[in-house]
């Protein structure tokens, strides 16, 4: 306990300003001393299957991935596992699940509610584990779960990575982690072929988001605005060129995520050259806001249709 909780100390007091969201995004004041070892014997482990081959079949075909996000256990784990069916089967091509956290600080309202009432309903890593286990099979696309570092650091990072990695999950996503202190994980992660997906914000420099599209794996995350996740009116139009500037620095797919909510966000983001599109709150307010978890699936059905479909 002693060791999980001065660990995630220590990553946010070395952040610039107190409880940044996004400390893969800035450059620290100070700079985190990292793991020196080569990580060839990790790199050469990676047989990467999922997220990556994902985008590279998806580009073969001239299409965008879509991706959307759901809080697991929200409004219960039962529902969850049902959702993952019905997102698979309208057409989702990576789904973006997430692990509930008592302190989401890079979460609005609408997910930090959700994992809220996911949490005081029992949800804990372990059952999602569980459920995962279960469904996964049962899934044509990869899962990429998103989670905060702490849960991580607790179970302890190998560990953490085995276990993911036995329930065929593919990818990881996980805001609170500098990338100074990435590497670690990375080289966990890489070892159980997990792809490490790191995040670049608007306020990122842009020597840094190179330096982040250059240690992600399976795609690199373009939260498109600053602030917390939540449904916006409209996409920033910034996206376009932060799009052309992370395209300078890799080759690697982008997907754009934050504050897209509707078809016609999901076609400008995708017209902008995005190759994959994430969409959370809004999925999560569906199954979150229905008067019964029947009634949230059907919504989010014909939600991620149409989400589909602006995108062909
Ligand atoms: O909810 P939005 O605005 O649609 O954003 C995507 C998002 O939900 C998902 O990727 C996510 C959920 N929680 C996060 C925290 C940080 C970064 C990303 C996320």
């Amino acid at each position: 306990m002693a060791s999980f909780l001065k660990a995630t100390h220590f990553i946010r007091s070395n952040n610039n300003h107190q409880n940044h969201p996004f400390p893969q995004s800035y450059t620290p004041r100070i700079k985190i001393s990292t793991s020196r070892k080569p990580l060839m014997a990790a790199l050469s482990a990676t047989a990467t299957v999922g997220l990556s081959e994902t985008f590279t079949r998806l580009k073969e075909q001239g299409k965008v991935a879509l991706i959307p996000y759901i809080t697991a256990g929200d409004p219960d784990l039962a529902t969850t596992a049902e959702a993952l069916k019905v997102l698979d089967r309208c057409g989702s091509d990576i789904i973006e699940l997430g692990v509930p956290y008592s302190d989401p600080l890079a979460d609005g309202p609408v997910i930090q509610a959700a994992a809220s009432r996911s949490l005081s309903k029992g949800t804990n890593f372990a059952k999602v584990i569980s459920m995962l286990e279960d469904v996964v099979p049962q899934l044509s696309c990869p899962i990429a779960l998103f989670t905060y570092y702490n849960p991580i650091l607790k179970r302890g990072i190998e560990k953490f990575m085995a276990t993911v990695r036995d329930t065929g999950v593919h990818g990881l996503v996980v805001p609170d982690v500098p990338l100074e202190e990435t590497e670690r994980l990375r080289k966990e992660a890489a070892r159980h072929n997990i792809e490490l997906v790191l995040l670049t914000t608007p306020t990122t420099p842009k020597i840094r988001m190179k330096a982040i599209t250059e240690a992600s794996e399976g795609f690199v995350y373009l939260v498109s605005a600053v602030g917390v996740t939540g449904a916006r009116a409209s996409v920033s139009s910034k996206v376009q060129s932060l799009l052309i500037d992370i395209k300078e620095a890799t080759s690697k797919p982008v997907a754009v995520g934050f504050g897209i909510s509707k078809p016609e966000h999901v076609k400008q983001v995708a017209e902008w050259g995005a190759d994959g599109v994430i969409v959370g709150s809004a999925m999560v307010r569906i199954l979150g806001d229905a008067k019964s978890p029947e009634e949230g699936l059907k919504e989010l059905e014909v939600f991620t249709t149409s989400l589909k479909s602006a995108l062909s």
